[in-house]
């Protein structure tokens, strides 16, 4: 079943650090399942992610997640909005892999066997049912990111916020991390500088010194960043 797109709300969002505009007043409804943000480096890509799991929290405006305002029910948008980050040793807690994916269900209330199907079940789908009771940082980084995606997959987030999650793979990893993406039930939101990724997108976002400057189907979008960039 799939859970259908939760309607991320951003509303006249403005967020400043140490004095600086990161991001100025920033409006958005996203609805389509497949959204791209992309945009030069310092721009205000991942603090546009980070805002959408309460990770970031706006300086002005608001966030609202499903309804849930990021600033006033934090933990429930975690919840509902699972992240994966660029480098995934910083998401990677557990010993062994199968560990690892295990600790993202602890306090739900599942048996031991509820945890041990979904766990297995998750890393069959990222092919890493054979490395369960491996060391996790022996994985390959290609392998740790699909462990990362396993287990934030594992708790079955409405939201999928993904933050430049091949930036450090190899071809033939990146290809596995972006189809793992394309064919998620759930809606995406992906930050990346991959050009390639965000050709099957619904909706490209194009972000420029704090602001959405462009919001389009993935071809204007890319043209108007290729122009932009020039
Ligand atoms: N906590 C913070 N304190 C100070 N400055 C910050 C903070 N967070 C972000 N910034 C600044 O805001 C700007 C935007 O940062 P952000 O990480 O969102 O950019 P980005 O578009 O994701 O960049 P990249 O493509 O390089 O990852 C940068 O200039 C960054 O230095």
């Amino acid at each position: 079943m799939s859970p259908g797109p939760a309607p991320i709300v951003l509303d006249d969002v403005h967020v400043r650090r140490e004095g600086r505009h990161v991001l100025r007043g920033v409006s958005l409804r996203l609805t389509e399942r497949r959204v791209a943000v992309v945009g030069a480096n310092g721009s205000g890509k991942s603090t546009l992610a980070r805002l959408l799991n309460g990770l970031v929290l706006p300086t002005s405006g608001r966030v609202h997640v499903d309804g849930l305002d990021t600033r006033r029910h934090g933990a429930r948008v975690r919840r509902r909005v699972g992240f994966v980050f660029t480098d995934p040793d910083a998401q990677i807690v557990m010993p062994t892999v199968a560990e690892d994916v295990a600790y993202s269900l602890r306090r739900r209330g599942l048996s031991r066997d509820e945890v041990d199907a979904r766990v297995a079940h998750e890393l069959e789908r990222h092919g890493l049912a054979g490395h369960a009771d491996h060391p996790a940082h022996l994985l390959s980084g290609g392998q740790k990111q699909l462990l990362a995606l396993s287990s934030v997959l594992v708790t079955e987030p409405a939201l999928v916020v993904a933050d430049e999650p091949t930036t450090l793979l190899d071809l033939r990893h990146t290809r596995t991390v972006a189809r793992r993406l394309a064919t998620l039930d759930q809606q995406v939101v992906l930050v990346t500088h991959d050009l390639d990724l965000v050709a099957d997108y619904d909706r490209v976002l194009v972000v420029d010194e704090g602001r959405v400057v462009v919001d389009d189907g993935p071809e204007p979008a890319v043209a108007a960043y290729r122009e932009l960039m020039a």
